[in-house]
């Protein structure tokens, strides 16, 4: 038997979509796998009766068949699916490095990308590895086309999200087809920025470089409160605010010492917008761990 804890993720921050992710230290899933002829799934946690647990149509499947690997896996979801927080590619990452030890495959985890991208397909039709990437190596990522190039980074944050459903099919349909020049130019000014803040663990950098004009406006109509949520947390000292994900999650770099007062900042915007949300006090961290 085997068991991991695999980390929520945080995917595009803003500058850097379907580009850029991180591994956030909590909320988890859990995924343990014991050895067997065929796979079955069992799911427990947070939002799991909206999780299907037919290995077609659950991703870990996937992942257990790219791998070779039949096993009973049972998944403890901590990171709720359609949150904007890497809900998927949680389970996908934590039964690739689980199964890859149970079978003794020796796979790296730069290999392991790929096929725990495979999981991902399963619900959005595309192996992209903007999410599992973060979730196997921990820190910052950059995945582009096949390559994929990690740092170790820890940024605090707060990601608070709220009780709004928001698919990501609708969340991908509003995003516009095309942009201007200027808007192209602010991008990579930012996503720079952004990264440069990274490599030195600045969460003022890091938030300044969130900040991007095509997609994530686009994105913020789906959240009811998202403009509210967003000053207040700007006004309780947070460097930077954006959707997290395809969203409905937003996500806030911080000083250590301001975490807690950006989080209830933005809980209690979320309240006087009429929403219920919960903040995860976290960090940019590590990535998927056996134990
Ligand atoms: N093991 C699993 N864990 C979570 N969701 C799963 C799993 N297997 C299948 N799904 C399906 O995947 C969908 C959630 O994944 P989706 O990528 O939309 O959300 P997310 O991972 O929270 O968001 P994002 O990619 O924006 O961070 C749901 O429809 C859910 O039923
Ligand atoms: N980068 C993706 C993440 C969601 O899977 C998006 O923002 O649509």
């Amino acid at each position: 038997m085997q068991t991991v804890r695999a980390p929520a993720t945080s995917a595009n921050l803003g500058s850097g979509f379907d580009v850029f992710g991180v591994a956030l230290d909590r909320p988890t899933d859990v995924v343990r796998v014991e050895k067997a002829d065929r796979t079955t799934i069992e799911m427990t946690g947070v939002g799991s009766q909206y999780i299907p647990e037919d290995p077609e149509k659950n991703v870990v499947g996937a992942v257990a068949a790219e791998l070779d690997a039949p096993a009973h896996i049972k998944i403890d979801k901590g990171v709720r699916p359609s949150s904007g927080l890497g809900s998927s590619a949680a389970s996908s990452a934590g039964a690739a490095v689980a199964l890859n030890a149970l079978y003794d495959r020796g796979l790296s985890r730069e290999e392991l990308v790929p096929i725990a991208a495979e999981g991902e397909a399963v619900v959005s039709g595309e192996a992209h590895a903007d999410n599992v990437a973060p979730a196997l190596l921990g820190g910052f990522t950059v995945a582009r086309g096949d390559a994929v190039t990690a740092v170790d980074a820890s940024i605090p944050l707060v990601a608070c999200l709220p009780e709004i459903a928001v698919s990501t099919r609708d969340a991908r349909s509003v995003v516009p087809a095309s942009a201007s020049m200027e808007d192209v130019v602010h991008t990579v000014g930012s996503a720079a920025t952004l990264a440069v803040g990274m490599c030195r663990d600045d969460p003022e950098l890091v938030g300044c470089g969130m900040d991007e004009r095509v997609v994530t406006p686009a994105r913020a109509e789906l959240i009811t409160g998202y403009d509210a949520v967003r000053e207040a947390a700007l006004d309780a000292g947070a460097a930077g605010v954006t959707v997290s994900g395809a969203g409905p999650a937003v996500i806030a770099p911080c000083r250590e010492s301001n975490r807690r007062h950006v989080a209830a900042a933005m809980v209690d915007a979320f309240a006087e917008a009429g929403v219920e949300s919960r903040a995860y006090q976290t960090r940019v961290s590590q990535g998927a761990t056996l134990y």
